[in-house]
């Protein structure tokens, strides 16, 4: 299965008319339209209302939308889940998952709603988003309890709560965290996604954490504002030299498989399969990011 592109996902407050109706300009990879923290208790049914009416009638393409919904054990829980199906959102993300049956309370509301509105049983997709201890610890059983899972990701604002601490421009409170939550992803086949950066007109300490979270090997990032998109495609876009080697990697197998080996050197460096695997998802990174055409050959 080819894998979908999910370097931002915007949260976009449910209860905010303007920013939903142009959140699809913005260029990201997903969507996240929130029910939950940015929206206050008086204003949940409108904001449900509104997400609901924008998913049916708004155009946002190829863009993959998300719906944070409130805990399922509070009052909104299941009118959320069961309006966001009705809508036909692509993916239910839970917030503060603790336990797998967190996850299971989850998925079966979603299964009776399917059923309930006709929509195709398991095409509603889930992530979990883990936002403190008990979530951190059970990371590798939560991203494996359910088939709907997309991907899981970390919430750091409401985890450093919980730690009693908070963040710091170096982020080695969370280290522990995205770790456990890349291991479980990684482990589960499933996507893992880092937490959203709030200070919003501080560049520099946004592309160092994006940097960070690249080199750990997140797919992505929660962004709260349109010019942290840029940012993102931008670092995750490889450079030409990591796509001329990778081209070379890949060129290089092939005469060593034609020649019936699976290992060849390349400028004195060995190529096997896992440096294989790493340059074709290069070359796919580069295609996504409009570098390379498909024949794989440099736009201009
Ligand atoms: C811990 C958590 O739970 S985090 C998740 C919940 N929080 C959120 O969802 C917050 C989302 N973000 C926002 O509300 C805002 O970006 C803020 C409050 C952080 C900053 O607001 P501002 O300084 O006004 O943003 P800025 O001036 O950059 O906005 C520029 C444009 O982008 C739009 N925009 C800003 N953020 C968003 C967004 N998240 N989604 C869609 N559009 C947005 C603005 O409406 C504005 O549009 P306009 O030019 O047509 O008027
Ligand atoms: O999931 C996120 O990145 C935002 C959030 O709720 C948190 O940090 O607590
Ligand atoms: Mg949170």
């Amino acid at each position: 299965m080819e894998e979908r592109l999910r370097r931002t996902m915007m949260f976009v407050p449910g209860n905010n008319p303007s920013m939903i109706k142009d959140a699809g300009i913005y260029g990201a990879d997903s969507i996240m339209f929130d029910l939950e923290d940015s929206v206050s208790l008086l204003e949940k049914d409108a904001a449900r209302m509104l997400v609901y009416q924008a998913i049916q009638t708004v155009d946002y393409g190829e863009t993959e939308l998300v719906v944070r919904i409130n805990e399922c054990s509070s009052e909104f829980g299941r009118a959320d889940i069961f309006s966001m199906v009705k809508a036909g959102v692509d993916v239910i993300r839970l917030p503060k998952t603790e336990t797998v049956e967190d996850v299971l309370e989850v998925e079966a509301v979603i299964l009776e709603a399917e059923k309930t509105f006709g929509r195709e049983e398991g095409s509603t997709r889930m992530m979990a988003a883990i936002e403190g201890a008990s979530g951190v610890l059970n990371a590798p059983a939560i991203a494996v309890s359910s088939k709907r899972l997309i991907g899981i990701a970390i919430g750091a604002e409401d985890y450093v709560t919980n730690m009693k601490t908070r963040r710091y421009p170096d982020g080695q409170e969370l280290f522990f965290a995205r770790s456990m939550i890349i291991h479980a992803a990684r482990a589960a086949g499933i996507s893992a996604f880092d937490t959203v950066y709030s200070d919003v007109n501080n560049e520099e300490g946004f592309r160092n954490e994006v940097a960070l979270i690249r080199q750990l090997g997140f797919d992505g990032k929660s962004v709260i504002n349109p010019r942290q998109i840029p940012v993102v495609n931008e670092i995750y876009a490889p450079t030409i030299k990591e796509i001329e080697n990778a081209k070379a990697v890949i060129e290089a197998i092939k005469t060593a498989e034609k020649n019936g080996s699976g290992v060849i050197s390349l400028n004195g460096k060995m190529i096997d399969k896992p440096i294989v695997m790493r340059a074709e998802r290069v070359m796919m990174l580069a295609k996504a990011s409009k570098i390379i055409d498909e024949e794989g050959n440099l736009y201009e």
